[in-house]
């Protein structure tokens, strides 16, 4: 299954049934050899509306059974080709479930998919670089900000306001048959900051009628200002979130500024940003049954989950409050400022794949930035 080619990485599992073309094209796994320990995969195939960004990004995905007869309305092409399109090798007919266990058992380790020998791997691992080193957001951000509108739409220049800050489009409602319209409020824009986007975040945020832009991950503060946004949703994102001093400055200069809400790692970026640390996990979590307890309503929460790093509750600075956590294994699962309209969520809410119980943090993040522009 997959191309013929080297796929270097580190190997993680994954325990949803479903959604294996977004868990590839999910940038948060840059750098990473995906798992899969449902048994079959590939029996829906691959169609052109999940896609939650422009390519692959895992470095290569590892299942036990592999489907090349897919049955589905909506599929015009099998997980095999798609993948050889794209020339990310994998693998299949191997136990995934012993690979998971390995990895439960030890943790997350590097990994080579690869048509050498056994003894040309382990030379050929060693002398390549580990993901924990490496700057995956990099690989992943998009070079230049855009607008989106059911699709990434490249953005010309904004018009300037007096101020030399960019003007917001105002929406002008006409009824038929008259000719002058009812100008209602700006819609809100909200700037994504691109540090490994998926696309259902930007559907989520155009459904509930914002105007959506995203930006590279190295935009300074001051440009994101300059912007005029009515929001700021840090994006989710590859790698160690140690290695990103120069998102977390730019980051720490607009809280409290504008109403920002951070997912996985947005949501450690922040944390970072204001002087909290952040750790590496065993095995990770990566589902889509996580169960998350809302520390103030005391309700429990199924959620999607991908991340192999998580904050560290003890060294949150005053005034970021726990404010959600995992109830398999007690880790910071999400964070709220006592003072600056600021929230994060470690976990999914925009899923993809996984359960779409918690689109209702986007509905919250909207009600704290119309009650920050008011
Ligand atoms: N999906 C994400 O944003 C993952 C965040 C971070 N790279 C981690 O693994 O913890």
């Amino acid at each position: 299954m997959g191309a013929l080619a080297t796929g270097h990485g580190e190997v993680v599992f994954n325990t949803s049934m479903t959604g294996y073309q977004e868990v590839l094209t999910d940038p948060s796994y840059a750098g990473q050899l995906v798992t899969l320990t449902y048994p079959l995969v590939g029996n829906y195939g691959i169609n052109p509306q999940d896609f939650e960004s422009a390519k692959i990004r895992v470095a290569g995905l590892i299942v036990r059974e592999h489907c090349d007869r897919p049955s589905h309305g909506q599929s015009d092409r099998t997980l095999d080709e798609y993948l050889k399109a794209q020339n990310i090798p994998g693998i299949c007919g191997v136990d995934t479930r012993a690979i998971t266990r390995r990895l439960r058992q030890h943790g997350v380790m590097m990994g080579l998919l690869t048509t050498e020998s056994p003894e040309a791997a382990v030379a050929q691992l060693a002398e390549m670089p580990r993901y924990d080193d490496q700057d995956l957001v990099r690989t992943v951000t998009t070079e230049a900000q855009y607008r989106w509108d059911g699709e990434p739409v490249t953005l010309e220049a904004l018009p300037l306001t007096a101020s030399g800050n960019i003007s917001r489009p105002t929406l002008v409602v006409g009824s038929p048959g008259e000719n002058s319209g009812e100008t209602q409020e700006p819609r809100p824009r909200i700037l994504v900051t691109d540090v490994g986007v998926k696309y259902n975040i930007l559907r989520l945020l155009q459904e509930r009628g914002c105007e959506v832009i995203a930006m590279p991950a190295a935009t300074s503060a001051e440009d994101m200002l300059a912007m005029n946004p009515s929001g700021i949703l840090l994006s989710p994102g590859p790698g160690d979130p140690q290695l990103l001093d120069y998102v977390v400055d730019n980051v720490r200069q607009v809280l409290g500024r504008v109403p920002v809400m951070g997912i996985c790692l947005g949501h450690q970026l922040v944390a970072r940003a204001l002087g909290g640390q952040t750790y590496k996990l065993p095995f990770g979590h990566r589902g889509g049954n996580h169960p998350v307890q809302d520390m103030s309503s005391g309700r429990v929460y199924i959620t999607a989950q991908n991340h192999g790093f998580a904050v560290d509750p003890d060294t949150l600075p005053a005034g970021l409050e726990v404010s959600h956590i995992n109830l398999n294994d007690g880790t910071v699962e999400g964070t709220r400022h006592r003072d600056m309209p600021l929230f994060t969520i470690q976990y999914h809410s925009e899923a993809s794949p996984g359960p779409r119980d918690n689109e209702y943090i986007f509905d919250q993040f909207l009600g704290m930035v119309k009650e920050f522009n008011h």
